[in-house]
């Protein structure tokens, strides 16, 4: 039997040609140590690179705040002064073409940053993708990241994923400036989720082993306890019964949920639980307007503001959403960053968008084939 492929998303680039795993020295592929030791593979070569806990940390302070606090209540008090819970008076909108925005540079307060990019480049090759890009996540944030095709929305998503290092500038987490690469070093008290656009899901494994993946290589946790974990996880995200299903048999937005599960994850018996910001690429590409919105919505619930299926408080602290959808960008973020050409050009609220001056917001918001951006 051929040996499982990986994901294109999840590929290492330490990985053999043609990406898929070594086999077992069992010959069985399909038994349990076979399967452990696929895990085992893919725990020390993609860990890193699936992200539900790709930044993990043991600090218990972010900034002067102690992370305890950010837990039993005072979490919302501290995201209340966040200008992603509404603040509009902090925000301006320009109709400045070229100049490269720092977001939150009206605001002095620096203690609810969780995620800081300042004058991020990348290149690939000649190809000048990030062109010195600014800008804050706050704890408490929804924040969409919009912008024609091409303008280095996914790759500011892998700049801060900690996946790709900025040629120039600098990626600042909880305060701490991060240096290479996520896989690199252990940068602590905050964990950051990326969740592909494909889903990324191992197709040679079930939806349990998919969503609980972490927990059954890296925690203590029993088995037993991994799977109710599971259980309630795709409950969360309004799943049922679906544990022993392998990807194949899920629709395009049931992927999307159980990607969506297996990063929100996480181990409850530790002591400290850091804040996490869950980073989503086009969440919603491909499916109907019906599916958008169920997963929208559920983009919502697991943000600390909102409810899960469940009807319980959700746990992520703040999130980020690169989408092209107008449903998207109406339902799931409260404020937005628009990319061109590798800048910010233009911030805003969510519902400053279709108002706006700016000649790149409106021709994007209108579809129009005329204004400042060209496609070729
Ligand atoms: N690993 C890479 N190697 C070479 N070029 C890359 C790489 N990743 C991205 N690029 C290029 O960088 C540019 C920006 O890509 P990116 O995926 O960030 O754009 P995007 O704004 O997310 O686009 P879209 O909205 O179409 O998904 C593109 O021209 C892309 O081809």
């Amino acid at each position: 039997m051929a040996s499982p492929s990986i994901p294109a998303a999840l590929r290492h680039p330490h990985l053999p040609a043609g990406g898929s795993f070594p086999s077992h020295p069992s010959g069985d592929p399909t038994s349990r140590a076979a399967l452990s030791f696929r895990q085992k593979f893919l725990s020390q070569r993609l860990v890193p690179f699936l992200s539900p806990h790709l930044v993990s940390g043991r600090r218990a302070v972010i900034g002067d705040t102690p992370l305890r606090r950010w837990q039993t209540g005072l979490g919302p008090v501290l995201a209340a002064r966040s200008p992603g819970l509404g603040n509009v008076d902090n925000l301006h909108e320009s109709s400045s073409l070229s100049r490269n925005w720092d977001l939150n540079d009206q605001i002095d307060d620096d203690r609810d940053v969780l995620i800081e990019c300042r004058d991020v480049h990348k290149s690939f090759g000649d190809k000048h993708v990030l062109r010195g890009v600014s800008f804050k996540i706050r704890h408490g944030e929804a924040v969409g990241i919009i912008g024609p095709s091409g303008t280095g929305k996914s790759t500011i998503l892998k700049v801060m994923a900690g996946l790709l290092a900025p040629d120039k500038g600098e990626v600042i987490i909880c305060g701490k400036k991060r240096h290479g690469l996520v896989s690199d070093e252990d940068i602590e008290g905050l964990r950051i989720g990326l969740v592909f656009q494909s889903a990324a899901l191992f197709d040679s494994l079930t939806v349990r082993e998919n969503v609980g993946f972490l927990l059954y290589e890296n925690s203590s946790l029993p088995e037993d306890r991994i799977g109710t974990l599971v259980t309630e996880t795709l409950a969360a995200v309004g799943l049922k019964g679906v544990e022993d299903r392998m990807p194949s048999e899920l629709s395009g937005g049931m992927k999307k949920r159980v990607a969506l599960a297996r990063s929100i994850i996480f181990d409850d018996t530790k002591d400290v639980i850091e804040p996490e910001v869950l980073l989503y690429d086009e969440p919603t590409a491909g499916l109907d307007p019906i599916a958008s919105t169920v997963v929208e919505d559920l983009i919502r619930s697991v943000h600390m503001t909102g409810r899960d299926a469940l009807g319980k408080p959700g746990k992520i602290a703040s999130y980020v959403v690169v989408t092209h959808q107008h449903s998207t960008i109406r339902r799931a973020v409260d404020r937005l960053l628009f990319l061109h050409e590798g800048k910010l050009v233009w911030k805003g609220m969510t519902h400053e968008f279709t108002t706006s001056t700016n000649p790149i917001v409106q021709q994007f918001a209108s579809g129009s084939l005329d204004g400042p951006i060209q496609y070729f």
